[in-house]
């Protein structure tokens, strides 16, 4: 059993802590000449800079919680705060390296099992201290922020010892998983039985089952195995009221699906502590390709045309002209020359690279698949780049995070937000948010890199994901991300009719909550707020995240 995970290490991404990844040179070159970046080095304060402060948690509470789970299961150190201080966004990452306030809880609680979890749960609610259940601490919309709100300590409920694959129904390929699995370990787990989830989001080495629950993730073969929720049977969840069970059917006319109300509540409703899964057998056989098509529109009909014709790839991904560039630059190497010049050979002007990845039982299977998809494709006039592409970018689907270690250090601001919306309004919301951040970013001789592209497609539309990279403004670094994210927020959410949705899977956390009754109206808020009250009647769940 896993006793603690590496949670010392906040300031970079990479999960072992090691800064084994660096800014080609031929990368940086570009970046000066796209984005008037200068030559500098951003080093993070030294760890010393760091301030914690002593922990506020009553003796009492303290106590309370050591009886549940052992007193060396409450951590009070420097160390073990500071390391769940907060999760792994931009602003995070720059808090982390001395930049702005870092919110510090109290303490770690570290719980064995649903019971202790339920039993530490009753004792926060009893001493009205505030509790942050947390997975990785992936999340990049301040989801695990130890924020106390009207509490006099908050400590952070760290799930890493529920470690365990509960038991697993072959026959109904259903597996129930405590909260704390983290993705890789799942899928170890689940392939001893022959089995596996799927769910590859680009967190997939730090986050955890109960994360993926509780924020609606999506992975990025969300169009073969579907999206978190979709996976989700039951589940098992302790409130301040007791423990809540769920799901007995995959299909239940008994009312609205509740199940659908704890996952997506953040932490807010409960602390999750098991969740039964569907699982699927094990692919065989995988084939993942690359294509470019020409501009944006194209590309986005062409996934549209996919999508409405039910032969979607499961992971299919395409990338706009300036991520493609991003790529293209990155990956550098005469290969890409060669391909580059492939391209305009072919009056290519505007490439979109197209990822389609394939899973399944047999090559024959797959084969009739993807004849299937080009056969929908061919409209759009594809240029195969063949299974190289493909490859390369399923080796390197988690180096994006990786990189932006580097990117800080040499004073890059490097930050991502995503949106979804219906296919007739793509095109204006990719438009909107590129200009509000281009605007919002264009200053004093900065000029920001804006990439976009879609990785989840549905039959109705799809979701926008967008990176920016832009020089660092040295005065104000975190108002000058945090301005940008505001501008592309009001361009997708702040008019009366939204152009999308204000999160396709980053949740709602703290940064997405003033965007939330433009969604789903005040009543709806109302209504969040109502069950918030019925189960957590002290508001020590999760506070500032969601609901308030
Ligand atoms: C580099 C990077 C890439 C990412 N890529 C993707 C992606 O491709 N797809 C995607 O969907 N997301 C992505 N994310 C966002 C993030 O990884 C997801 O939100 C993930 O689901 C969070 O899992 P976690 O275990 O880290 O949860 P945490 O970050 O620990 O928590 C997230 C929220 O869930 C709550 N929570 C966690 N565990 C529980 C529990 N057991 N019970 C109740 N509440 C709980 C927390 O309080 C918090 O509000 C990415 C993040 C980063 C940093």
């Amino acid at each position: 059993m896993t006793e603690t995970r590496d949670h010392t290490v906040r300031r970079s991404w990479t999960p072992d802590g090691g800064q084994d990844v660096i800014l080609p040179d031929h990368a940086a070159r570009w970046l000066y000449s796209k984005t008037g970046l200068t030559e500098m080095s951003t080093p993070a304060a030294p760890d010393s800079a760091l301030v914690a402060g002593e922990s506020a948690l009553p003796d009492a509470a303290r106590s309370a919680v050591a009886a549940v789970v052992g007193p060396e299961h409450v951590l009070l150190g420097r160390e073990d705060r500071l390391g769940r201080a907060g999760g792994l966004s931009y602003v995070d990452l720059l808090r982390h390296r001395g930049t702005g306030d870092l919110p510090v809880p109290d303490a770690v609680v570290l719980p064995a099992d649903p019971e202790q979890v339920a039993a530490v749960v009753a004792v926060c609610a009893e001493h009205g201290v505030g509790l942050v259940p947390f997975g990785g601490g992936t999340s990049v919309v301040g989801g695990v922020a130890a924020l106390r709100a009207e509490h006099a300590a908050v400590v952070v409920l760290d799930l890493c010892r529920l470690d365990r694959l509960v038991s697993v129904d072959p026959v109904s390929r259903l597996a129930v998983l405590q909260a704390g699995v983290v993705a890789p370990e799942a899928e170890r787990m689940l392939a001893e039985h022959g089995f596996t989830l799927g769910h590859v989001p680009q967190s997939f080495e730090r986050a955890t089952i109960g994360g993926f629950a509780a924020t609606r993730s999506s992975g990025q073969a969300s169009a073969g195995y579907g999206r978190f929720e979709d996976m989700v049977e039951g589940v098992r969840v302790a409130t301040p009221r007791g423990e809540w069970r769920l799901g007995v059917a995959p299909a239940s006319a008994a009312g609205p699906d509740l199940r659908q109300l704890v996952v997506g509540s953040e932490g807010a409703f409960g602390v999750i502590t098991e969740v039964t899964v569907r699982v699927r057998a094990r692919p065989a056989v995988h084939r993942y390709e690359g294509f470019v098509l020409d501009g944006w529109t194209r590309g986005a009909e062409a996934v549209r045309a996919l999508a409405q014709s039910r032969v979607l790839a499961d992971v299919t991904r395409l990338s706009d002209p300036q991520e493609t560039e991003v790529a293209f630059t990155m990956s550098g190497g005469w290969k890409t020359r060669l391909v580059r010049g492939y391209l305009r050979a072919r009056g290519v002007a505007e490439p979109c690279l197209l990822v389609l990845g394939w899973e399944g039982a047999s090559t024959a299977e797959i084969a009739a698949r993807r004849r299937a998809a080009l056969r929908v494709l061919r409209g759009s006039r594809p240029v195969s780049l063949g299974t190289a592409a493909g490859e390369a970018w399923r080796h390197g689907r988690f180096a994006g995070p990786r990189q932006r270690d580097a990117l800080l250090d040499r004073g890059v601001c490097v930050e991502t937000l995503e949106t979804a919306t219906y296919w007739s309004t793509v095109d204006d919301l990719r438009a909107a948010v590129r200009g509000a951040l281009a605007d919002a970013l264009t200053e004093d001789g900065r000029r920001p890199v804006i990439a976009c592209h879609i990785s989840h497609a549905y039959e109705t539309g799809a979701s926008l994901y967008f990176t920016t990279l832009v020089p660092r403004d040295p005065d104000d670094p975190i108002g000058q991300w945090k301005r940008a994210k505001a501008a592309a927020c009001q361009a997708i959410a702040g008019t009366e009719r939204p152009l999308g949705t204000i999160t396709h899977h980053h949740a709602v956390g703290v940064d997405h909550r003033p965007y939330l009754p433009g969604e789903i109206g005040e009543l709806g808020v109302d209504v969040l707020a109502a069950v918030k009250r019925e189960l957590d009647p002290s508001g020590v769940l999760n506070p500032g995240k969601l609901t308030g």
